[in-house]
């Protein structure tokens, strides 16, 4: 399945938050969104989601979800949602269990996504057991639980420390080389943006508004730590995005 958004615009009150987004997010491709702080991105996600509607514009779906798909569009957000009284297994059964699905098509989906996250071994932890790291490949198992056309993701990786991060993006890659999923990947982080997406929407400040959209064709799976091409990509985004951050920042001290 994938998503166009047509000319999305939209203001909060007085406030305008971004105008004219016209951005297309094909299947098996993860998209990351950069942009200063309060340009819009979490709204825009939050739009993907169907979770608000823009005022003017339009989000469509084209082509049927994945075949067993429970939930087309997925969050996974920084501070993870994880239910801590409930284990690994049991945060991810939980999400099966609203679909009504348990017994063995439950394990088997279960089993599949904690090999595929490399958490088979802390099927029966509490969160609390769990480092930061560990926690997010969590909700990353719990939505793949749910094979979704799209997961919506913001700003995953941020909670974590850099080393941490960078296991992470190691194991985002593994996951999307072996299986491609569709993402919205929303950070601030230039050098997650260069290493995962596929495309990377650069917004202006608030309202935002399409910059650029640079895409990087290198594969995922040879894309590495302090790759020079990708210093020179994210230095591009940085010189796209430099002025309008010291202007975005500005603008918030002063509210
Ligand atoms: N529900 C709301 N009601 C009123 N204003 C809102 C609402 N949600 C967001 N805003 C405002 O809309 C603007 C965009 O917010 P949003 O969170 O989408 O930006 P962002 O780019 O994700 O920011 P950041 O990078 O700081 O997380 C901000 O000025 C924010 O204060």
């Amino acid at each position: 399945m994938d998503i166009r958004l047509q000319s999305v615009s939209h203001s909060y009150g007085e406030t305008e938050v971004m105008r004219d987004i016209t951005l297309d997010i094909p299947s098996g491709k993860i998209v990351c969104i950069v942009g200063p702080s309060g340009c819009g991105k979490s709204t825009l996600l939050r739009f993907i989601g169907g979770l608000e509607k823009p005022d003017q514009g339009d989000i469509l779906q084209m082509g049927e979800p994945p075949r067993n798909c429970l939930n087309p569009l997925t969050y996974i957000f920084q501070d993870f949602a994880l239910l801590p009284w409930r284990t690994v297994w049991g945060n991810i059964s939980l999400v099966l269990e609203d679909h009504d699905i348990r017994g063995t098509r439950a394990k088997t989906i279960i089993q599949d996504v904690l090999t595929r996250t490399k958490l088979s071994d802390f099927a029966h932890a509490l969160p609390k057991q769990l480092s930061g790291g560990m926690k997010q490949r969590v909700a990353i198992a719990r939505a793949l639980a749910v094979n979704p056309a799209v997961m919506l993701m913001d700003e995953p990786l941020s909670a974590l420390d850099s080393q941490t991060r960078e296991l992470l993006m190691d194991d985002l890659i593994a996951l999307w080389t072996r299986t491609p999923f569709t993402a919205v990947y929303v950070t601030h982080n230039l050098a997650e943006a260069v290493r995962l997406g596929h495309s990377i929407v650069v917004l202006s400040r608030r309202p935002g508004q399409i910059r650029e959209i640079v895409t990087i064709d290198k594969p995922l799976a040879d894309r590495s730590y302090a790759d020079a091409d990708l210093e020179a990509q994210q230095k591009h985004l940085w010189d796209l995005m430099r002025d309008e951050a010291r202007a975005a920042d500005a603008e918030l001290i002063n509210v």
